[in-house]
C-alpha cells in the first residue's frame, strides 16, 4: 500500500477529548449538563447497535444520554408527541431521530419537527437553509466529520477538484455545500451519472457514499488522488465500504479505511454539535 491511511478512529478520539473538556468548561460555567436524546423507533439490530455506541459516547464526554425507544408499528402521533416533548424539555440540549424509520413513518417530516436549536443531526429545514445560504448553523455529522477528516490530513481544498459520489439529505448534498463552502470545485455524481468512472476519474478528492461493497476500483482512482469512503456494507465477508481499499491504497495518496475512518467522526461531530446545541439554548434562555 502507498497511501498515506486517514486515521479516522484517532482523529475522532482527540475530537472527543476536546469535546470532553468543552463540555467540562461548559458545566462548570453554566451549571448545567448538557443532554443528548436519541429516538430509535424498531428494533433494527444496526440501528440499535449505532445508538448504543451514541450513548456511551456521550456518556464519556459528560454529556448525559436519554434512550428514547419505540416499537416498529408506533404510530406517528406517538413519535411526534415524544419529539414535542423533548423540545420541550430544557435537559434535552440535542435530538437525533436514528434514520431510517419504518415504511409508515415519514422520517423527513419528523426529522423536521426538531427545534432547529436541538438539531445536532443538521437535518431540519432551518439547518439545511442555513448550510445552503453559507450563515452558521448546525451542520450534518457525517460531512461534518469527513472536513474534519480532510483537514487533518492537510488536504488543501481551494481550487481542488473534489467528486461526491452519492446526492442523499444526509449525506451527499451537505457534503458538496460544505466542500464548496472551502472553495473546492464540487461535482455531485449519482446512480444515473454517466461514465461514473471517468468522472470519479477526475477528481482530486473523491468522497463515496452509495452503498455499494467495494464499488469504486483502482482504474476509477487519479493517481495521488485523496479518498474518502463513506460506505457501511455489511456481508458475509465483513465490514467494507463503497471504495476497493486494498487496489485504490496502491493509487490514492491518501485514505480512509471502513471500519476506522468516517464511522467514529461521525460520532464525534454528534457531540461536537452537542455542545453547540446547549451553547445555542444558553444564550436564548432569558435571564432571571
Ligand atoms: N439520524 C441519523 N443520524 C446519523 O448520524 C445516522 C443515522 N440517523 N442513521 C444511520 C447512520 C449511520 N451512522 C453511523 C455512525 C457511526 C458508525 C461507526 O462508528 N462505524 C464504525 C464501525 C461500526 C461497526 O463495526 O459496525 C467504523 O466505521 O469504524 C457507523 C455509522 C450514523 N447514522
Amino acid at each position: 500500500m502507498s497511501a498515506t491511511l486517514i486515521d479516522g478512529k484517532a482523529i475522532a478520539a482527540e475530537t472527543r477529548a476536546e469535546v470532553a473538556r468543552d463540555v467540562e468548561a461548559f458545566t462548570a460555567r453554566t451549571g448545567h449538563r448538557p443532554g443528548l436524546a436519541t429516538v430509535l423507533v424498531g428494533e433494527d439490530p444496526a440501528s440499535a447497535i449505532y445508538v448504543g455506541g451514541k450513548q456511551k459516547a456521550s456518556r464519556e464526554v459528560g454529556i448525559e444520554p436519554f434512550d428514547h425507544r419505540l416499537p416498529a408499528d408506533a404510530p406517528a402521533v406517538e413519535v411526534e408527541a415524544l419529539l414535542e416533548r423533548l423540545n420541550a424539555d430544557d435537559a434535552v440540549s440535542g435530538i437525533l431521530c436514528q434514520l431510517p424509520v419504518p415504511g409508515h413513518l415519514d422520517g423527513v417530516a419528523l426529522t423536521g419537527m426538531i427545534d432547529p436549536d436541538k438539531d445536532v443531526d443538521g437535518l431540519t429545514p432551518l439547518s439545511a437553509g442555513r448550510l445552503a445560504l453559507g450563515l452558521p448553523g448546525l451542520r450534518p455529522c457525517t460531512p461534518a466529520g469527513v472536513m474534519v477528516l480532510l483537514e487533518r490530513a492537510g488536504v488543501d481544498l481551494r481550487g481542488a477538484g473534489a467528486v461526491v459520489v452519492g446526492r442523499s439529505n444526509l449525506f451527499g448534498k451537505p457534503m458538496a455545500q460544505l466542500l464548496l463552502g472551502a472553495d473546492a470545485t464540487v461535482t455531485t455524481a449519482h446512480s444515473r451519472t454517466r461514465d461514473l468512472p471517468g468522472v470519479c476519474r477526475t477528481a482530486d478528492v473523491l468522497i463515496v457514499a452509495v452503498g455499494r461493497d467495494r464499488m469504486v476500483k483502482a482504474d476509477w482512482v487519479k493517481p495521488g488522488a485523496v479518498v474518502i469512503d463513506v460506505g457501511m456494507n455489511r456481508s458475509e465477508d465483513g465490514l467494507h465500504g463503497d471504495v476497493a481499499f486494498d487496489e485504490v491504497s496502491e493509487v490514492a495518496s491518501a485514505i480512509t479505511p471502513v471500519p476506522g475512518g468516517v464511522g467514529p467522526m461521525t460520532i464525534a461531530m454528534l457531540l461536537r454539535n452537542t455542545l453547540a446545541a446547549a451553547e445555542l439554548q444558553i444564550a436564548r434562555r432569558v435571564p432571571a
